[in-house]
């Protein structure tokens, strides 16, 4: 399905006008223009700054994902050294591409607790879990799994355009759930149903039948490129939005593009201008949609005027409220022979299940990086938190409420390393680690310069509330006590004399009742990573002056502004955002059609 038919790359054959431009073509991106573009008299321009998705092979190949960090579809930021990390500076992967992020993450399929939508309603009528959960139903097409049968199908959808299912199994991923049990984690079979996500379980991941990456480009963009009302621009950013110049209060009028810069190349200072009949809507992400509202004069004033962009709009939330995902770092285990699929990283390695995968698609190469995962409380009295080596840690219960999660535990069966400063530790590992779901700290993206092309500062501020880490050393302490349980640890070949602290085995060799509390926050300020899922830097609520957009996604005060993207997330989910931001981004299309009846005709 799909052709690049409707995908130009040269933003001078665009027309002057289209009724709805969107900038990004991401999860949020690539979902609106699929609906908008549903009624062939509205015309559709979606802008992505990076290319095409339908030649890039390791966007297809579900488990190569890692091999597209760090290369020209990834926006490739780095935070700010972190004050309450050592220093340390952390990289931060963003998709440049079709399909925006979606089409270089790790494709785990999770759609959050339902509290994480209950707590907006509040302060955003309308987006409670059950208005989304129709949406949520109605974007996927589960394939159900002959080894997955207890998966429940009548909160499944089944009709929708994005493909998800079960993922071949891996070695050691049905040891991890034993052992999980075994510690006192419940099995549910399924993480994405209205009775909640605590528990463990294997873990869905978006991946079609054919073993392929189901993105927001190959669900929802491929099915429309056909469309003649509907036109992709890829290799183009927008570097400011434009206002009606006689306006009394502000109201935009259109986009301001040039060519994305060839990697290494001096951007051209070439630009054309667009214009919105009805509205421009931002889906650029986390980091790139506050970047463009502060380059085009929304944003809180003072830092405006610092760097001297007339203030169109003084918004103080813009670039605030940036909340991440922060991972302790993976906990390495030498592995017995067989148990683990590092072979995969050699060539000769990945050799066979390569071909198998384009002959079949039958292939290990189909799978998730992380076959298996469990979302749990840190204040659950049933887990084996406590240690003798010190006190119990009392941390605050963030959660979204009693039956949400603050740490998710991940499993792979290979060296699952993603932070900057370390060395991944070989073959034959298993890793385990747990992420920080509820962080109380709160960080910023702020301009570096008026230059489009120029990479706004991005600060998570990552444990400046110091429940943060308290919590996540909780995480850690699991970490340590399920491979140690059996069947797991019968697959592991965990030495008991590690002594030391610059060994990536080190922590996986402690024994967890002598290993203090103060080396597991030591070893987590030297080893944890982001989890990639920024959210919240324009965030959705009424006060213009603790959030950006309203309950419509409408930016507070400037007419014909929309976002729809991570960035308005009020809350960061107890979870993983794909799921959730395809739900939303259909819910915000919904809003849009009956905003503008006289131009959807009742589609
Ligand atoms: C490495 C990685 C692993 C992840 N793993 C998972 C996972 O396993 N499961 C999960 O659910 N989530 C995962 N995520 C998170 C998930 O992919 C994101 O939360 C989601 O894609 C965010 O959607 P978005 O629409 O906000 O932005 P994005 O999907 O990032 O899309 C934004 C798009 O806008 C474009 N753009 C930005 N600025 C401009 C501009 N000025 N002009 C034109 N175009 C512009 C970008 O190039 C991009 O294509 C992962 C993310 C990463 C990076």
């Amino acid at each position: 399905m799909g052709s690049s038919n409707s995908i130009v790359s040269d933003p001078s054959s665009l027309e002057s006008q289209y009724d709805f431009i969107i900038v990004g073509a991401g999860a949020g991106g690539c979902v609106l223009a699929n609906k908008l573009s549903e009624d062939p008299s509205v015309s559709v321009l979606l802008i992505e700054a990076g290319k095409s998705h339908l030649k890039e092979i390791k966007a297809k190949i579900p488990m190569t994902f890692p091999q597209l960090l760090g290369g020209p579809c990834d926006w490739n930021y780095e935070t700010t050294p972190q004050t309450h990390v050592h220093n340390r500076t952390f990289g931060w992967p963003r998709g440049k591409i079709l399909g925006g992020s979606t089409s270089i993450n790790a494709m785990m399929h999770h759609q959050c607790a339902p509290s994480d939508f209950d707590e907006w309603e509040a302060d955003a009528p309308g987006w409670s879990y059950e208005t989304l959960r129709p949406y949520f139903k109605s974007s996927e097409k589960y394939t159900p799994h002959p080894k997955h049968s207890d998966v429940d199908m009548s909160y499944r959808g089944t009709e929708g355009p994005w493909q998800v299912t079960n993922p071949p199994r891996v070695p050691v991923c049905d040891e991890c759930l034993e052992s999980c049990k075994a510690v006192g984690i419940p099995y549910i079979p399924d993480f994405n149903t209205p009775n909640g996500t605590l528990g463990c379980s294997h873990m869905q991941g978006f991946i079609d039948p054919k073993g392929q990456r189901s993105s927001a480009a190959t669900a929802y963009l491929e099915p429309a490129l056909s469309r003649p009302n509907l036109t992709v621009v890829t290799m183009t950013m927008v570097t400011q939005l434009l206002f009606f110049p006689q306006s009394s209060s502000p109201k935009v009028k259109g986009v301001e593009l040039a060519r994305t810069p060839a990697p290494g190349k001096m951007p051209s200072p070439q630009r054309w201008t667009v214009d919105a009949r009805n509205e421009v809507i931002l889906a650029g992400g986390t980091i790139n949609t506050p970047q463009t509202l502060l380059l085009s004069g929304i944003g809180p004033s003072e830092q405006l005027k610092k760097f001297n962009i007339p203030v169109v709009k003084d918004l103080p939330a813009v670039g605030k409220n940036l909340a991440d995902h922060v991972m302790s770092g993976s906990v390495a285990y030498r592995a017995a022979p067989g148990t683990s699929i590092d072979y995969l990283t050699t060539f000769w390695g990945s050799f066979i299940p390569l071909i198998r995968w384009l002959l079949t698609g039958k292939s290990i190469l189909g799978g998730l990086v992380p076959p298996g995962a469990a979302f749990v409380r840190s204040d659950d009295p049933t887990l084996p938190y406590s240690s003798k080596a010190s006190p119990d840690i009392v941390a605050k219960d963030a959660t979204s409420g009693k039956n949400a999660p603050d740490l998710e535990l991940i499993y792979a069966p290979l060296s699952f390393l993603t932070s900057n400063d370390n060395k991944a530790p070989g073959t034959n590992v298993v890793a385990v680690l747990a992420a920080l779901l509820r962080p109380k700290s709160k960080g910023t993206i702020t301009l570096a310069s008026t230059d489009p092309f120029d990479k706004p500062l991005i600060d998570p501020n990552y444990f400046s509330d110091p429940n943060d880490i308290e919590v996540l050393a909780k995480g850690v302490r699991l970490c340590l006590r399920i491979p140690r349980t059996e069947p797991l640890v019968k697959k592991l070949r965990i030495r008991e004399s590690n002594s030391d602290k610059t060994d990536v085995f080190w922590l996986g060799e402690q024994d967890p009742d002598t290993v203090t509390n103060e080396d597991i926050r030591e070893w987590i300020l030297n080893n944890c990573a982001t989890l990639f899922h920024p959210v919240g830097t324009a965030r959705m609520g009424s006060s213009q002056e603790t959030s950006v957009v309203d309950a419509s996604l409408r930016v507070h005060g400037v007419a014909n502004l929309r976002i729809v993207d991570a960035s308005i997330l009020p809350n960061q989910l107890s979870g993983h955002s794909t799921a959730p931001l395809i739900a939303i981004s259909g819910r915000a299309a919904d809003i849009i059609k009956s905003e503008y009846t006289d131009k959807f005709k009742g589609l």
